[in-house]
């Protein structure tokens, strides 16, 4: 071929790809499409959305393009609307449900959605049967009428975590997040002595699905290399695997307690006794991961609230003070319980502030189109991605005057646009724009509402939160970052450094004594359940066996919907031997 000709074809052809770019180019930025940042083909602007604290590069966007409380992006591919006014949520997250309410896959987790009927996480399933039963399920366990059973398992928890900031002040970050765990796997398995792995396992599955995690979230080809090539999915396999072998163990070890009577009441028991015939359950791998994400997904979500309570209360004594002289008054000298929640608008209101001022889940949880759409003349394709910017939400200047600061008083004074009455009812988290939006609003309101309420109450009856001084620079203390934390779905502030402080030694060793007797108290009881157990005084529950003949001990797992098995299940044999069966 002639040299000339050479030339002649390759200006061809980086003539059409020029043409072809701009076609894509002009598709993207459609001036009569929803605004939104310029978009590149093919990238989007994957190129300047950092990955850590990305709601921030967000709310600058929606400060730019968001007038009309939403607008469009892309990256790599995916088609994003993020929503920065409530009024829009409620438009096409609550009003148009029916078509909004999957979930996008999370490319670094096998089968996130479901879809080939692995049926492991429920906040990350699509919008499909197994979501839809295991919703129903969930959200039996944790109303409100359920809610008495729990208490005793916060108070109990409350205490022990006073116990332990009094001697091991410098471990709080640590023992926060293991008290939230200690109140899951009691309610769970009725073993807080799980809380440890159960916290780690949820850390790992948290990192695994943010787009702050394996960086094949966001440069999701990656995530199809060879298997031999892949340490991103080896990783996957092997985390994947533990933790729905620990979750079976739990399961399979509370069915054969109960089969000795051994087994006091929690949420295993109460699915094996009643769930496991009445609801569609498919079987006991279903049942351990239903039941063992409820465990999880209560650690982070309310330790997360309970850190920047800290926060809160070191930045701003003067509230401090005043949720003290509530508690003092209300509860004259005594720890406050759920019951004093009506006389208790200081506290309740200083929570929701703290939950406002620095929201844990900043980006929302995405929800996914199912069907094209049109709304207010703006085309929504099908498989757009929907975020509910929380951090835009709770910054929102005319609902929330001075966003920035923290205003408990917004809750509390007539003339704020927040003020609502009675204040024995009001504030109330419930309800929260952080607890996301329609068909898949967050389950566990009224558990975060009475969780937080008993710790922070528990923390403001024994403590002065204080900023602590620093030995090595006289005069100063440590710094109590404001703006420091990760960049996960769930955030939390970086570890930082405070003091604890008994409000006197008579409240410190009250404490300790409230602790020790409880403690006590608990043992007793767990002993003497299972001396009557033992000799026959306990009525023994009927446990259903997995099938006829089938010893409890052993799994039945239904069979997996589609040829991708390797890729979206654990195989049950694997499990049976990591189960020790
Ligand atoms: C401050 C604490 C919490 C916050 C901010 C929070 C936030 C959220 C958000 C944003 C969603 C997704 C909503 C949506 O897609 O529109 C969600 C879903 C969910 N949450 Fe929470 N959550 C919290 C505590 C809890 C607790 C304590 C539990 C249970 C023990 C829980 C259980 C669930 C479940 C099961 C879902 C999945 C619902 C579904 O997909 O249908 N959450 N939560």
């Amino acid at each position: 071929m002639q040299l000339l000709t050479v030339l002649v074809l390759c200006f061809a052809l980086v003539g059409v790809a020029i043409l072809h770019f701009l076609k894509v180019f002009r598709e993207m930025n459609d001036p009569n499409g929803l605004p939104g940042p310029t978009q590149i083909p093919y990238i989007g602007r994957v190129h300047d959305l950092p990955i850590d604290f990305m709601w921030l590069k967000f709310k600058e966007w929606a400060d730019k393009y968001g007038s009309m409380g939403l607008y469009r992006t892309e990256m790599l591919g995916a088609k994003f609307i993020i929503i920065t006014d409530e009024k829009v949520a409620e438009d096409l997250l609550i009003k148009r449900a029916k078509l909004n309410s999957d979930r996008p896959m999370i490319r670094s987790l096998f089968d996130s959605k479901s879809t080939h009927g692995s049926m492991e996480y429920l906040p990350l399933m699509g919008r499909n049967q197994y979501w839809s039963r295991q919703r129903r399920l969930t959200h039996a366990y944790i109303t409100d009428a359920s809610n008495a059973q729990y208490h005793g398992v916060m108070y109990f928890e409350s205490k022990r975590w006073l116990a332990r900031l009094i001697e091991n002040p410098d471990n709080f970050q640590a023992s926060l997040e293991d008290m939230a765990s200690k109140v899951m796997c009691q309610l769970t398995w009725d073993d807080p002595s799980l809380s440890e792995y159960c916290t780690k396992s949820a850390w790992g599955l948290l990192t695994q699905m943010s787009p702050a995690g394996p960086i094949t979230n966001v440069l999701t080809p990656l995530w199809h290399l060879p298997w031999i090539l892949n340490p991103w999915k080896r990783a996957e396999r092997k985390r994947h695997d533990e933790q729905q072998a620990w979750w079976m163990a739990r399961f399979l070890g509370v069915r054969e307690k109960m089969g000795r009577g051994e087994m006091r009441s929690c949420w295993t028991r109460q699915f094996l006794e009643k769930n496991s015939v009445k609801s569609s359950i498919s079987g006991d791998y279903e049942a351990s991961s239903v039941i063992g994400m409820l465990a999880l997904v209560g650690i982070f979500t309310v330790a997360g609230p309970l850190s920047y309570w800290l926060v809160s209360m070191i930045y701003h004594p003067e509230w401090q003070a005043a949720v003290q002289r509530e508690i003092d008054e209300v509860c004259e000298g005594r720890l406050p319980t759920l019951a004093d929640s009506p006389r208790l608008p200081i506290l309740r209101a200083c929570i929701k502030e703290t939950m406002r001022w620095k929201p844990n889940v900043p980006t929302g949880v995405a929800h996914e189109t199912e069907a094209d759409d049109v709304y207010n003349g703006y085309f929504i394709p099908k498989g757009t991605r929907l975020l509910p910017l929380d951090w835009a939400f709770l910054r929102n200047p005319n609902k929330y005057p001075d966003p920035e600061n923290f205003h408990p008083e917004r809750w509390l004074e007539p003339g704020w646009p927040t003020y609502q009455e009675p204040l024995t009812q009001f504030p109330t988290i419930k309800g929260m724009s952080s607890f996301g939006w329609g068909h898949r609003q967050c389950l566990g309101m009224s558990l975060t509402q009475d969780e937080l309420l008993v710790a922070c109450g528990s923390l403001a009856w024994c403590f002065n939160l204080k900023p602590k001084r620093d030995p090595a620079n006289p005069g100063h203390d440590f710094p109590v970052p404001l703006d420091k934390s990760n960049s996960l779905l769930i955030i939390k502030p970086d570890p930082f450094q405070m003091a604890f402080e008994p409000r006197s030694e008579a409240r410190k060793q009250e404490a300790l004594r409230l602790w020790r007797e409880a403690e006590a108290d608990d043992e007793t009881k767990r002993a003497e359940f299972l001396t009557a157990a033992r000799s026959g005084n306990v009525p023994k529950v009927e446990v259903k066996r997995p099938g006829p003949g089938v010893p409890l001990g052993v799994l039945t797992v239904p069979a997996v919907s589609n040829a991708k098995k390797q890729d979206v299940c654990i195989q049950v044999s694997r499990v049976n031997s990591m189960v020790g069966l």
